[in-house]
């Protein structure tokens, strides 16, 4: 059975409940009801899930034009709300961040058996502060960090060496498996001391459980469907756990939550690629840079990427963008609160729409949708969770704590590819033919891998 016809077969079930619902509201109407924020009519049982669709940062957003930026829905049972513009992000994520800096229980999490006790989907609470505390001054602290310098740089002299010989012969590589491969190699170097086990393809099983983690999956929102798992992903969630299970048996039992994080920066550097290869102007303009303070050093030093303004302006533009989570993690409020005069009840689901804020007119003026570096020139918006119109790691206490990690290694890559290389999209492709079709999960990589053909640039 199709997922339509599923659902469709659910909406019939359903509508005798709702019917009876509509009957009980119409005659016990009461005024708190206004204070719910907007939101379009949704189904019986199924609520709003069906209007969420393939890209949910993209029809949300197109809600949010129609309902605000404070939107309310309803995804099964669960009470949701969107925010979609960094005011809203701010009331919710900064003013009213002790009441919303928790998680909900995911269905996904409770299969995995790190789930319910990795940092990201844990509730708000002692066990979490003390996880964050110890994530953030020991294996995230700047000391251990610049204790692994030398394993990057190692790291990234193989992937150098490599790219050097199919630009010799003239190959086009597959720049987004190389970016999954020199990260899972340098995130095993520095959670397990040892590189990568040729055993596993562990890139391709985080891949799976971010796309499966970040779906909407029905039988997580109506229980009841549970044992019936109507889109398969409850099925596919535990194939994959046994995969994870035995990746950790063999390599080592405490770091799955650690082994995803470096699949945010391989994510990263394969859509600021993408933007360089469709923007040859900029991609120019970041190689003058890169060889004004790199001079004529091979191997760029993580001390040079301080000096790289330019750089710094085409993260940026790449996370406003491209960010690496469309839709933020879902919050969950932790009690019932009025913010903004609605009034919201407690456990319901928060969802900042990342993509959306990034995208906003009133932000960043009519030209949103245009890669533009530039735009950043004497501004002093950054993506630290200080201005709410860029918060790609999110912003207040559940922001992430390994973006210092993360920027040097995206950072790094970058300066060292475009240092080293020329790039040119194959096969006569222009730059306006490049697909950037997202593929949405809890993390959204390209849809397709990122092909280009290197040549080695001659220093001066
Ligand atoms: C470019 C790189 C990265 C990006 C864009 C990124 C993005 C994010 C985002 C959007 C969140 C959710 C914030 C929220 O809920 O409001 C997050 C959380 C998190 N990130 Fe990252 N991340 C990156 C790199 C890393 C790295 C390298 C690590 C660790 C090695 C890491 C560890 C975490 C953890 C543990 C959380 C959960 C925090 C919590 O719930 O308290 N991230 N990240």
């Amino acid at each position: 059975m199709s997922l339509i016809q599923f659902a469709t077969l659910l909406v019939v079930i359903g509508a005798l409940g709702w019917f009876i619902h509509l009957c009980r509201t119409m005659f016990s109407m009461n005024p708190q009801h206004k204070d719910i924020p907007s939101g379009p009519r949704g189904l019986p049982t199924i609520g709003h899930l069906l209007l969420l669709g393939k890209q949910p940062h993209r029809s949300l957003n197109e809600l949010s034009k129609k309902y605000g930026p404070i939107m309310s829905l309803r995804l099964g049972s669960v009470p949701t709300i969107v925010v979609s513009t960094s005011a809203a992000s701010e009331l919710f994520l900064k003013t009213h961040d002790t009441v919303f800096a928790s998680r909900p229980k995911l269905q996904a999490a409770e299969y995995l058996r790190y789930g319910t006790k990795g940092m990201i989907f844990s509730e708000y609470g002692t066990y979490w502060r003390n996880l964050r505390k110890f994530c953030t001054l020991e294996l995230l602290g700047s000391t251990k960090i610049a204790s692994m310098a030398k394993m990057r740089r190692e790291e990234l002299v193989l992937l150098i060496e490599s790219l050097k010989i199919a630009a010799k012969n003239c190959v086009v590589v597959y720049v987004s498996q190389k970016m999954a491969l020199l990260m899972e190699d340098m995130t095993c170097r520095m959670l397990f001391g040892k590189s990568r086990d040729e055993r596993f393809d562990l890139n391709a099983i985080i891949h799976e459980l971010t796309i499966i983690v970040g779906a909407f999956n029905i039988a997580g929102f109506i229980p009841f469907l549970g044992a019936l798992d109507p889109q398969g992903l409850t099925r596919r969630l535990k194939e994959t756990n046994r995969a994870v299970d035995e990746v950790l048996e063999t390599i080592s039992d405490e770091h799955e939550q650690d082994a995803r994080d470096g699949y945010t920066s391989q994510i990263a550097i394969t859509w600021i690629m993408s933007e360089l290869l469709r923007h040859p102007r900029v991609m120019k303009k970041l190689q003058k840079e890169v060889q004004n303070v790199v001079g004529d050093c091979e191997f760029v030093e993580e001390s040079h990427i301080l000096k790289l303004d330019y750089l710094d302006m085409i993260v940026k533009e790449s996370m406003r963008l491209h960010p690496v989570a469309t839709l933020l993690p879902p919050h969950e409020s932790m009690k019932d609160i009025v913010v903004n005069g609605y009034h919201i009840k407690k456990k319901s689901r928060i969802i900042a729409n990342n993509w959306g804020i990034g995208r906003d007119p009133r932000n960043w003026s009519e030209n949103v949708d245009k890669f533009l570096p530039e735009r950043f020139i004497g501004s002093n918006v950054d993506y630290m969770g200080n201005n709410f119109q860029l918060i790609p790691i999110g912003p207040g206490q559940r922001s992430c704590p390994g973006i210092h990690l993360g920027t040097i290694m995206v950072n790094l890559v970058v300066t060292q590819l475009v240092h080293t290389f020329d790039w040119e999209l194959p096969f006569g492709m222009s730059p306006d033919e490049l697909d950037m079709e997202e593929l949405f999960g809890a993390t959204v990589p390209r849809a397709t891998h990122l092909l280009a053909a290197p040549t080695l640039r001659s220093l001066p």
